[in-house]
């Protein structure tokens, strides 16, 4: 039950993929459209980096032209003198537009490598925001492996392909526009030949990317739910370990592994084939050209140097349509991506809490259930009718048969969950008045399934809490029994706990009872706090936890009912209702199912 609380706040795995795994691309149009939305605030930098790389095409145009005139300059020299000044000159121009050329290149590379970096940091920062805001029924249907595949990979393949694909596209649409007309202008006849012989290989091109975006869409969703399995098995290497599943989850792996060796197979295959299909048109065009040149010039309606400079255009032209087509390989990936990056951006959020104004700061702590209703799925109510008064200062233990409902309880409590039906009240305030910030800010909470990040031992006792002093650590430590753990770390409060192996599972979950110590809120939940603690370290806990619930109000959830028999109300719960409640001797005395588990409990003991 503890671990159901922790699972929700550590993301569980669950569905991988949260799509089907054949699921195809669903709205790419509309992946492009947010994307050019999401580009927004760079739009006067793109404009920029646009403007620098049709300057630099159109300057690579202009050679050709001279190139060709200083063809002719050599050709007519060949037979007579050669006007060395005027070849000189011609050359120096090229020279210098080169030059200029290479420099708005620059320009806008630096422009486009900010941007996208810019763009992909922006991505990564909007997800994690967004992570915060997303409801826990999110995460109970979407494995974590799969949404960290979405901030890595496919933010990862946004940014790249935006910086090299935007600045291709921009700069070989402008060539081959640019190539096009100054083709026309040299000599119409050459040009509808170079230019049949390129478009006729461009239309298989064509039909190569339709065929190949639906397996970029299935490699994006594939990587997202290997992703998902190889994180699920990691965070269960111990229990995969001790079951024996190695093989299976090896199995597993190797399914969804092939099953993304299949579709990025066939996208990098059919991406792959424009390359040799490109260098194959260009070649073609080439020959078409020199043969109708060849014709043309023995005709004597085309110079030597024209020839040359369509040679040339030959290139300007069909070169941009092989950087067209593998940036457009490039970008169908990219729609892929965002199209996942925006799904999980638009998923549905937490209500925006911002306009309530009630605001619960120092609590008595007094807790109505009134007539409350819930379930997780629509249709199908875990919690049918759960009412119960806790005055200020009581210690509630929560108690019943696994899945009963017990967790679930918590979860509303803390309002994870949005009820059904029905209100919970704090202090006479319901809860879905209050920003759930300020409701969290009410309850400190010990969970049997323990969290540590990586940092210092101090870190992770303070955790979110700031201003404890090291008297404030002592005291708390000496409460909790961890002071001849911490007198043995090498350097005590700030010995870095990078290893989580390095503590044994009783020491993790005494470290969070004093981190729920130290955090002093006015109301508890304790989910099986003491599970892991051995009975001396329990015993010296139980005394630690009832100073600690003394005076707050607190809900305490276990199954060794040995542990609550002190609470001032025992709740009794079975398929989401309260079948009993009172004192532990009053229950006794009712001889009923509370009884009839305790004594179970107590012939197991004995
Ligand atoms: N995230 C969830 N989505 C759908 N159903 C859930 C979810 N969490 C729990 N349930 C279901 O709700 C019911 C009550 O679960 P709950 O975790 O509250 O039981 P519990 O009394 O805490 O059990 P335990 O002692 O085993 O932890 C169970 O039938 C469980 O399958």
């Amino acid at each position: 039950m503890a671990e159901k609380i922790a699972r929700n706040h550590q993301n569980s795995p669950g569905i991988p993929g949260g799509m089907g795994t054949g699921e195809k691309s669903k709205n790419l149009k509309k992946a492009y459209a947010d994307f050019i939305h999401y580009l927004g605030r760079y739009k006067w930098s793109i404009l920029a980096a646009a403007i620098f790389s049709v300057a630099g095409a159109i300057l690579n145009l202009i050679g050709p032209n001279k190139l060709s005139e200083v063809t002719d300059l050599i050709t007519e020299g060949l037979s007579g003198s050669i006007q060395l000044s005027a070849v000189v000159q011609i050359a120096s121009l090229l020279a210098v537009l080169y030059a200029f050329g290479f420099l708005l290149n620059y320009a806008q590379g630096f422009i486009m490598a900010t941007v996208s970096q810019r763009i992909t940091q922006n991505m990564r920062r909007d997800i994690s925001t967004k992570i915060n805001k997303l409801p826990l029924r999110y995460f109970d249907s979407h494995s974590t492996g799969d949404v960290l595949s979405r901030v890595t990979n496919d933010v990862d393949t946004v940014g790249q392909t935006m910086n090299q694909s935007f600045s291709t596209l921009v700069s070989s649409l402008s060539l081959l526009i640019g190539s096009v007309l100054m083709m026309f202008l040299t000599n119409w006849i050459m040009a509808v030949t170079g230019i049949i012989a390129a478009l006729i290989g461009f239309s298989g091109i064509l039909f190569i990317i339709s065929k190949s975006q639906k397996y970029f869409a299935e490699q994006q969703q594939e990587l997202g739910s290997l992703n998902g399995q190889v994180e699920e098995t990691y965070s269960g290497f111990t229990v995969v370990k001790a079951y024996n599943g190695g093989r299976k989850a090896k199995e597993e792996f190797h399914q969804r592994s092939s099953r993304l060796y299949a579709c990025a197979w066939k996208s990098q295959f059919l991406s792959g084939l424009m390359m040799p299909f490109m260098i194959f048109i260009g070649n073609f065009a080439y020959v078409v050209v020199c043969i109708v040149g060849a014709v043309l010039a023995v005709q004597g309606s085309i110079s030597f140097g024209t020839i040359v400079a369509f040679m040339l255009y030959i290139r300007l032209f069909t070169q941009p349509l092989q950087n067209i087509s593998q940036a457009l390989s490039s970008v169908q990936s990219m729609a892929a991506s965002c199209e996942r990056v925006f799904e999980f951006l638009a998923e549905k959020e937490m209500e925006d809490e911002s306009y309530k104004k009630v605001e619960l700061c120092s609590v008595k702590g007094d807790v109505i259930f009134d007539h409350v209703k819930f379930g997780y799925d629509p249709g199908k109510t875990i919690i049918n009718d759960f009412s119960s008064r806790v005055k200020a200062g009581q210690k509630i233990a929560i108690v019943g048969p696994t899945g009963a409902g017990k967790t679930t309880m918590v979860n509303l409590l803390m309002r994870f969950y949005e009820l059904n039906g029905g209100t919970i009240t704090i202090d006479g305030t319901p809860i879905n008045e209050l920003k759930r910030e300020n409701i969290h800010n009410l309850f400190g909470m010990v969970l049997q399934d323990t969290w540590m990040f990586e940092g210092t031992l101090r870190e992770n006792l303070v955790y979110s809490k700031t201003g404890v002093t090291d008297k404030k650590l002592d005291e708390v430590c000496a409460a909790t029994g961890l002071t001849s753990l911490v007198k043995r770390l090498p350097d005590g409060y700030d010995t870095v706990l990078g290893d989580n192996a390095s503590l044994s599972a009783g020491q993790k979950q005494l470290i969070t009872i004093a981190r729920a110590m130290i955090e002093d809120a006015p109301l508890l939940i304790l989910d099986e706090a003491t599970s892991s603690v051995d009975t001396r370290t329990e015993q010296k806990v139980q005394k630690a936890m009832d100073s600690l619930t003394e005076g707050r109000t607190s809900f305490v959830i276990a199954h060794r009912l040995s542990t609550i028999k002190n609470a001032d109300c025992i709740l009794v719960m079975k398929d989401g209702d309260i079948i009993e409640s009172g004192s532990h001797e009053e229950l006794l005395a009712q001889n009923g199912f509370y009884a009839e588990l305790y004594n179970s409990q107590f012939e197991q003991a004995s």
